[in-house]
């Protein structure tokens, strides 16, 4: 049985059954978010997905307008995957005040890569993750690696601010053919999808070189061959998005194809840096 809870006074009303996992989404759920709800399954004793679309950490002129908003099939979703409680609050329900006056500050980690692309984003969606971890009264919370630097400053926060969580990191699932899973590939046309395989592409032939300068070049390669993919960034770090150093580091990409703005990450191993 799956209680779908749509006020926080009915949130606070239901009581802890154990270890709470909790899941946070903006909804339209696909098989990515499904893999979440699985680990949060193996880890917690019950399973709780929020479901809510935070106007505060979109820009302007971004897509909060026409993000894919499907409750009843996201709902569906959750009772196949056995999730104990869906939480989707109304914009009233989440900030009865309207915008807060007091948000989270994401630091120098906000500031590089989706941060430099999207100002105030990640304020927004930390002040939205310090909300929902507060009134869900998360023991466990899960997020996917595909939002990797999402993930990065959500454990910073935890353990900067000691909340008390558990912050779960789990790896990007992907189609077939490499797209990451993403709600905003349904604004793809087929043309588009096509052209957002290179983001994919580029990555895993990057993360076959263990040359800093050769990744990146390969991957550069691959992506200025395609001419429907726009590059915003492509980036090599640390694992921990701090310089690149022989060892564990990252592949980073976010572009635009047509409209749509994607990103994609891949774990790779160094030895050189020069
Ligand atoms: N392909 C994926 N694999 C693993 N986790 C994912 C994947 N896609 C999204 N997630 C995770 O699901 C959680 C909710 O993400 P969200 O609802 O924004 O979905 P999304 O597909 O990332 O949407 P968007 O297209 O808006 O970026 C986040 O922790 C996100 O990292
Ligand atoms: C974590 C999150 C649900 C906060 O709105 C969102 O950024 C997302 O879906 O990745
Ligand atoms: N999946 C990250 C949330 C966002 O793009 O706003």
């Amino acid at each position: 049985m799956t209680y779908v809870i749509h006020t926080r006074a009915d949130l606070a009303g239901v009581p802890k059954n154990g270890t709470r996992a909790v899941v946070m989404t903006m909804g339209a759920l696909h098989a990515g978010h499904r893999q979440l709800m699985r680990e949060a399954r193996r880890r917690g004793d019950e399973v709780l997905v929020t479901i809510f679309v935070n106007p505060l950490q979109f820009g302007p002129n971004e897509d909060f307008d026409r993000y894919p908003r499907t409750l009843e099939a996201d709902l569906e979703a959750c009772r196949a995957e056995g999730v104990d409680i869906v939480f989707a609050p109304s914009r009233g329900e989440m900030y009865p005040g309207g915008a807060p006056s007091i948000t989270m500050n994401a630091g120098p980690l906000g500031e590089i890569l989706e941060g430099a692309s999207r100002p105030g984003h990640f304020a927004g969606m930390l002040t939205v993750v310090q909300k929902l971890l507060m009134l869900t009264r998360a023991d466990l919370a899960f997020f996917g690696e595909k939002d990797f630097q999402q993930l990065a400053l959500i454990r910073r926060m935890a353990a900067d601010l000691e909340l008390g969580v558990e912050i779960v990191g789990v790896p990007t699932v992907r189609e077939p053919d490499g797209l990451a899973l993403s709600s905003r590939n349904r604004y793809l046309s087929a043309g588009e999808r096509r052209s957002a395989l290179a983001l994919s592409r580029a990555l895993r032939e990057g993360a076959t070189h263990t040359e800093a300068a050769s990744a990146l070049a390969a991957a550069r390669k691959i992506l200025a061959d395609e001419p429907g993919v726009q590059v915003d960034y492509l980036e090599l770090t640390g694992a921990d998005l701090g310089r690149p150093e022989p060892g564990p580091a990252r592949l980073l990409v976010a572009a635009r194809v047509g409209r749509t703005r994607l990103i994609d990450n891949v774990a790779l191993t160094l030895e050189k840096v020069a």
